[in-house]
């Protein structure tokens, strides 16, 4: 099963992926950007202001193509639960919103266009809900996407994706108290793990 942690920066999503990983001990825990070298490319890009924003898409893209081959695609062929601190649905919403100002018609459907013809969209995700300030401030804008009114426009895209495929996603409340935002992911990913069926082969 593969299951995804998505929301804005500082929204939670590595706090709460650190706990899934002391809970599932037997899972495998990746994340985009990946620490490869195509990984090492998008974390280049990130840091450049004037990064053509159709060329740090395609860094994205190759980063995911290697994740899924090297890591997703075999860890659920084993049968793995698989949990990604940020995936697909990231390039979804933030870079549709950094092409919403270029000549390009229709990012975000593009950007899926992209991806459906070669990824392995997850079985499940779960949508930390923070608003943009708080996500800014919590994540001390230290990149160029962190900035909050990028964020809201991030923000609708998600939302987006969330009214298309309600069933895919769990939203959770992240402006709680860091305890309570990982008991109600905890809960989460225990319900999914279950309906999903426990050891179920998957061949990804
Ligand atoms: N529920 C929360 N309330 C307040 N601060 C939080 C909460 N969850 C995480 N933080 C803090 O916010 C910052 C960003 O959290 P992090 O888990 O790295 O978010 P993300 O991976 O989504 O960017 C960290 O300093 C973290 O300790
Ligand atoms: C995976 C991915 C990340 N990003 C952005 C979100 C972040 O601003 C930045 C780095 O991701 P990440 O290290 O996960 O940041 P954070 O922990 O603050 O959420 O890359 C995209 O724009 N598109 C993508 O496909």
């Amino acid at each position: 099963m593969l299951l995804t942690l998505e929301g804005l920066d500082g929204s939670g999503k590595t706090t709460a992926w650190e706990a899934l990983r002391h809970a599932y001990p037997d899972a495998t825990f990746t994340r985009e950007p990946t620490d490869s070298w195509y990984g090492d490319a998008v974390y280049r890009s990130l840091g450049e202001d004037d990064a053509d924003p159709l060329a740090e898409l395609f860094l994205y893209v190759a980063d995911h193509a290697d994740h899924l081959s090297r890591v997703v695609r075999p860890a659920l062929a084993d049968g793995d639960l698989v949990v990604s601190d940020r995936y697909t649905d990231s390039r979804y919403a933030y870079q549709a919103a950094s092409l919403a100002d270029t000549d390009l018609q229709r990012p975000l459907e593009y950007i899926r266009g992209i991806h459906g013809a070669f990824t392995r969209e997850p079985d499940a995700t779960i949508y930390l809900d923070v608003d943009p300030e708080t996500a800014a401030a919590r994540a001390g804008a230290t990149d160029k996407f962190e900035r909050a009114s990028f964020l809201a426009e991030v923000q609708s895209n998600y939302e987006r994706l969330i009214d298309a495929e309600p069933e895919r996603f769990v939203r959770v409340d992240a402006a709680r108290s860091p305890e309570e935002v990982l008991d109600a992911v905890e809960d989460a990913v225990e319900r999914l793990v279950e309906a999903h069926g426990d050891g179920d082969s998957d061949d990804g």
